[in-house]
């Protein structure tokens, strides 16, 4: 029975991936085609034939990006039809239905069916593929008619081999196998935000990332234009998710980490973490602000001006009423200097001209030259500059922090300890925390393109096209954004206001990530507990209709300037206008390990989210209690059982920052290129990495070194530890030179 059921599915499967053959050759043909005819024809055509290009070569990279268990479901309906759940949706030249995406409504079945509420399924079948053959069948029968003799329930089998299969270092898709409680999140509308609470290892991650690709595909019409944006915590986890989205056909999410959501600016020095919490107040925003006015400086008194051997006198009153008037536009300070300037050069002009026409009485000659003389001053545009200096993000935060003078003036409720705490040279790497800074000064000083009319034509051009998109996106968002009682109402200006972009027109992921005044439609935040106040007001900036899924979990904060609770974190961003879901079930680690951090965490005073672990693993944790100088060594001694231990997989070595180096060396020593070091380095099958690069992986083995150490350093929060411990998938070692912190042995 079941090899003749076998039979029949790999035939049917043969025929999806044939299928799939078939749309591919087209593509590759149509692509050729218009390639050939790319240099003829007008303008016009040419640059029509572009765009067909580049729709024909994004389709044939998601055809071949959905290869890999291309199909993994099928639904026995009561109706008699039998519907096939895959990767993307498939029919026949004369459009018979072969395969339905995974994201359709019509497959919402597959996941959320149960024996309890069948929803019309009478069977559904997990398909498990190596390579294009089916392997093995698991059937999960909901109608129990259909049982025959000697067959049972089954259903867990394709989660477990899942959840079983050696790590490799980078994340893979749940789409076979996602859980109903996973489903609902997933699918949840797009408008408002959504918060994800859940323990380590319940699918935060995977449901993240399916939902951004569920997202593009239900609502494509109002997110392609204006994007998604995925935002992580590291590169390092960038690095770790990465095909996850392309293996589910989708290649426009704009993802990037905390230290990359500037364009232009890569942040990645390290910083304290006293420096990142008073970086990332919220009072940040008032010295960014009193920076911006510092840099509108009055003369201390009257000033004489040099214009072509005249002498004029540039009074304090005129400078104060020059800037009160520029200030009083409210636009931001590059903009509001065009004003500055103009009404001072108009003014100077004037006092020019009379002194001229004084000194000349009876001369009614042409005098139109005068105003490129005040202009063409050295004098005045010194003057005018030192009052009102054109300034970029980067000089307003450098100078701010490298300028003793500047910093106590702008940041007058701090203390002179903070203040140290923010002094640094003038050449230091900008670090994630500086980031929202830089975003900050970015919009209270508006472009540095001073003459503001520069691409003013082009732009024009642009806005009247962004406007016709923008007003399609706006009639859908508008009433979901009703729906969900979100405010924050956006008309069809605001929205192509907010995507306007001078020059020429790229993608739309392209736009997005060189774009940093971009509108994006919705963004998704991974490990959201590490936000400090400063970045989610940056990230609300990055969507201004507020459609946000967050998903972390609050016991696994260790960024300092993290969240305590997500309502502490987010009202004074969202309101109460947020809804919380939490997942329960931990797929990730063995039942005695999640066990003994939920102790250790508890013991050490913080009440977790301990969701159910659906492994018994085989071991309990293992310790070693060793003499200080003998940690490293202990490592070194204990890897080649680790790694035999998890028959070779992937074994992280979690250790203090102040660990990484010696250990990483002393396991090079003896392991050569099997260990790598740090962020980036998940390829080996040996890595050595401090909890925060840890932050959101897994693997197969984890050994903590100094577990004690690791406890001390969280500034009294578990984050760290409870990171470390939650990593592995199968088996935890820790090895500590002083007694292991309560609860994590029975
Ligand atoms: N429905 C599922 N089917 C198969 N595997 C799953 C499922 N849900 C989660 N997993 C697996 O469990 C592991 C943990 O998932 P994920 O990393 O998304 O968890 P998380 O909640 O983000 O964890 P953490 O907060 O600890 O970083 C991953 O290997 C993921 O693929």
């Amino acid at each position: 029975m079941y090899d003749h059921e076998l039979a029949q599915e790999r035939n049917y499967v043969d025929g999806l991936y044939s299928r799939l053959d078939e749309l591919r050759a087209e593509k590759v043909e149509q692509l050729a085609d218009v390639r050939r005819a790319k240099s003829m024809g007008t303008h016009q055509n040419r640059s029509e034939r572009d765009a067909f290009a580049t729709l024909y070569e994004n389709r044939l990279a998601q055809l071949n990006a959905v290869d890999d268990k291309l199909v993994f479901g099928r639904l026995d309906l009561e109706s008699g039809e039998n519907r096939y759940i895959g990767r993307i949706g498939l029919s026949t030249a004369d459009l018979r239905q072969l395969m339905v995406d995974w994201r359709a409504p019509e497959a919402g079945t597959f996941y959320q069916a149960t024996a309890f509420e069948r929803m019309g399924v009478r069977r559904r079948r997990h398909l498990i593929l190596q390579g294009r053959n089916v392997k093995a069948i698991e059937d999960d029968v909901l109608d129990h008619t259909m049982l025959v003799d000697g067959e049972h329930l089954q259903g867990e089998g394709a989660l477990l081999a899942a959840l079983n299969s050696k790590r490799t270092g980078r994340m893979n898709d749940i789409v076979g196998t996602i859980q109903s409680e996973q489903d609902r999140i997933i699918r949840s509308p797009l408008s408002g935000a959504l918060v994800v609470q859940g323990g380590p290892g319940t699918g935060k991650t995977a449901v993240a990332l399916h939902r951004a690709a569920y997202l593009l595909y239900t609502h494509r019409e109002r997110l392609q234009s204006a994007g998604v944006l995925l935002v992580g915590p590291s590169n390092a986890f960038m690095k770790y998710i990465e095909r996850v989205l392309p293996s589910l056909g989708e290649t426009g999410v704009v993802m990037a980490s905390l230290g990359q959501l500037l364009p232009g600016i890569i942040a990645t020095a390290p910083e304290t973490p006293e420096v990142s919490l008073l970086k990332g107040r919220i009072e940040m925003t008032q010295v960014i602000a009193n920076a911006v006015a510092n840099r509108q400086r009055l003369p201390h008194q009257d000033v004489r001006l040099d214009v072509e051997g005249t002498r004029l006198v540039l009074t304090v009153r005129q400078v104060r009423r020059a800037r009160d008037r520029a200030r009083a536009l409210g636009k931001p300070h590059n903009e509001a200097r065009v004003t500055f300037v103009k009404t001072l050069l108009g003014e100077l002009t004037t006092q020019l001209r009379e002194h001229i026409e004084e000194n000349s009485a009876g001369n009614t000659a042409d005098r139109s030259y005068l105003a490129d003389d005040v202009r063409g001053s050295r004098d005045v545009r010194v003057m005018l500059n030192l009052c009102w200096m054109p300034m970029s993000p980067q000089k307003l935060v450098r100078d701010m922090f490298s300028k003793p003078e500047i910093l106590k003036a702008v940041t007058p409720n701090l203390t002179d300890a903070e203040r140290a705490l923010l002094a640094r040279p003038a050449n230091a790497p900008w670090s994630e925390s500086d980031i929202p800074l830089l975003d900050e000064a970015a919009e209270l000083l508006g472009d540095l393109d001073e003459t503001g009319g520069r691409a003013e034509a082009a732009a024009d051009a642009q806005r009247k096209r962004d406007l016709v998109n923008a007003e399609k996106a706006i009639s859908n968002m508008n009433q979901q954004l009703e729906d969900s009682g979100v405010d924050g109402m956006l008309t069809a200006e605001q929205l192509a206001d907010f995507n306007v972009v001078e020059g020429e027109r790229l993608s739309n992921a392209e736009r997005a990530l060189t774009d940093r005044t971009w509108a994006y439609g919705h963004v998704v935040v991974d490990e959201a507990q590490e936000l400090s106040p400063m970045q989610w007001r940056l990230l609300v900036r990055r969507c201004p209709v507020k459609s946000f899924t967050i998903v972390g979990d609050i016991a696994q904060t260790s960024s300092a300037a993290g969240a305590i609770s997500w309502q502490q974190a987010l009202t004074p961003f969202m309101g109460e206008r947020w809804n919380l879901e939490e997942l329960s079930v931990n797929y990730r680690t063995p039942i005695q390990i999640a066990e003994a951090a939920v102790r250790m965490a508890n013991a050490a005073g913080q009440i977790v989210s301990a969701p159910k672990a659906v492994r018994d693993g085989e071991w309990e944790p293992l310790v070693d209690l060793v003499s200080p100088d003998a940690v490293v060594a202990q490592v070194v001694a204990v890897m080649e059982e680790e790694s035999t231990a998890v028959a070779g997989g992937l074994v992280a070595v979690i250790a203090p920052t102040s660990l990484v180096a010696e250990t990483a060396a002393a396991l090079r020593a003896v392991y050569g290129h099997r260990v790598g070091h740090g962020a980036g380095s998940v390829e080996q099958n040996i890595v050595v990495i401090d909890p925060h690069e840890a932050k959101g992986l897994e693997f197969d083995g984890v050994v903590i070194v100094e577990p004690a150490a690791l406890l001390a350093g969280a500034g009294g929060r578990v984050g760290d530890l409870y990171v470390a411990m939650t990593r592995p998938t199968q088996r935890l070692r820790l090895i500590s030179s002083e007694p292991l912190p309560v609860g994590i042995e029975k």
